[in-house]
């Protein structure tokens, strides 16, 4: 249903991990989770999944503590780690049955789910498998079944798309919004935010242990969208200025010059640039990762205020 993230701090010894953490997944929602490496997006999502307590703050999952209510607040959460780390001796279905004992399940009902379950994570084959002979896209499909077994309203996802191959990463994209639709709500970290563009539907960005801004991914698509064309010429003279400060504001770099607040009029530009030779021509299109280190440099910014 949601998870609710109610100023949690984390400190290790003098180090400050994360300060005032607040946000809220509702369901029905993505959210993407964004930071550099060492932001604290694990340390965040360790603490919503009831493995490590904040020093300060509490997470309500549908309505439960995870501080005072940890059992029942961590029953309603789906956990897929960073590094699932599977180094046990043991088949994966035989594993699989022994995690879903934790739930309350028998071992022939959750023969039935791991039939189910091992099939929907695509590792139909290989139940019999070695865990620690899984490959660490395996393993994360692995996490993902057990995940599933409680069908929880609440999902995390760490890191789940680094190192996985392009059909890997399609799977959880695919996943992502088929969890959606069923009303969950799902939290998605990553460091790249290209990354989580096509999956999330707000973005929390986290810098050094705090959150600097919440934005909707239409937003931040708003952001990135500039006005500026860009022409490329064999040769420049002082007099192009002049002509080109008709179709904007101007800006000379070499051989290219960068027209901001560009007014649409490619035609006419042409026509008036026909004596420079124009080698190349086009809209600037605005890069995601720049909105990331913007909002990095604003708050580096304040900071020193
Ligand atoms: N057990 C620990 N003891 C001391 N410091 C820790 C511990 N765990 C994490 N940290 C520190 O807390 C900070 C946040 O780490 P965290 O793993 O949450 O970052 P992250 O955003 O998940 O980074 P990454 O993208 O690299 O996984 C880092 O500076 C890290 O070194």
């Amino acid at each position: 249903m949601m998870i609710e993230v109610l100023y949690i701090w984390k400190k290790y010894g003098n180090f400050t991990a994360l300060q005032d953490v607040r946000f809220t997944v509702y369901n029905g929602e993505v959210v993407g989770y964004v930071g550099l490496n060492g932001a604290g997006k694990t340390t965040t999502i360790e603490i919503i999944a009831g493995v490590s307590y904040p020093t300060r703050g509490d997470v309500i999952i549908d309505g439960y503590s995870i501080v005072k209510e940890k059992k029942e607040a961590a029953k309603n959460v789906g956990w897929v780690p960073e590094l699932p780390i599977f180094e046990q001796d043991v088949r994966a279905l035989d594993y699989f049955i022994y995690l879903a004992g934790y739930y309350g399940i028998d071992k022939e009902e959750a023969k039935k789910k791991a039939e189910e379950l091992f099939s929907l994570v695509g590792l139909q084959g290989r139940e019999k498998d070695k865990l620690k002979n899984y490959s660490q896209g395996m393993k994360k499909r692995f996490a993902l079944a057990v995940s599933l077994i409680s069908d929880p309203n609440n999902f995390l996802f760490d890191e789940v798309l680094n190192g996985l191959d392009p059909e890997g990463i399609m799977f959880f994209r695919d996943l992502a919004v088929k969890l959606k639709r069923k009303n969950k709500a799902v939290l998605f970290s990553s460091h790249i935010l290209s990354e989580v563009e096509n999956i999330a539907d707000r973005v929390v960005f986290i810098h050094k242990g705090r959150i600097i801004r919440q934005m909707p991914m239409r937003e931040i698509r708003n952001f990135i969208k500039t006005n500026t064309f860009r022409v490329v010429l064999g040769r420049i003279d002082k007099d192009v200025i002049k002509i080109v400060e008709k179709y904007g504001n101007p800006r000379i770099q070499g051989n290219t010059i960068f027209i901001e607040n560009f007014d649409g009029n490619i035609s006419g530009l042409c026509a008036d640039l026909s004596n420079y030779d124009i080698i190349e021509m086009g809209k600037v299109k605005g890069n995601l990762e720049e909105v990331f280190f913007r909002l990095i440099g604003e708050q580096n910014e304040t900071s020193i205020l």
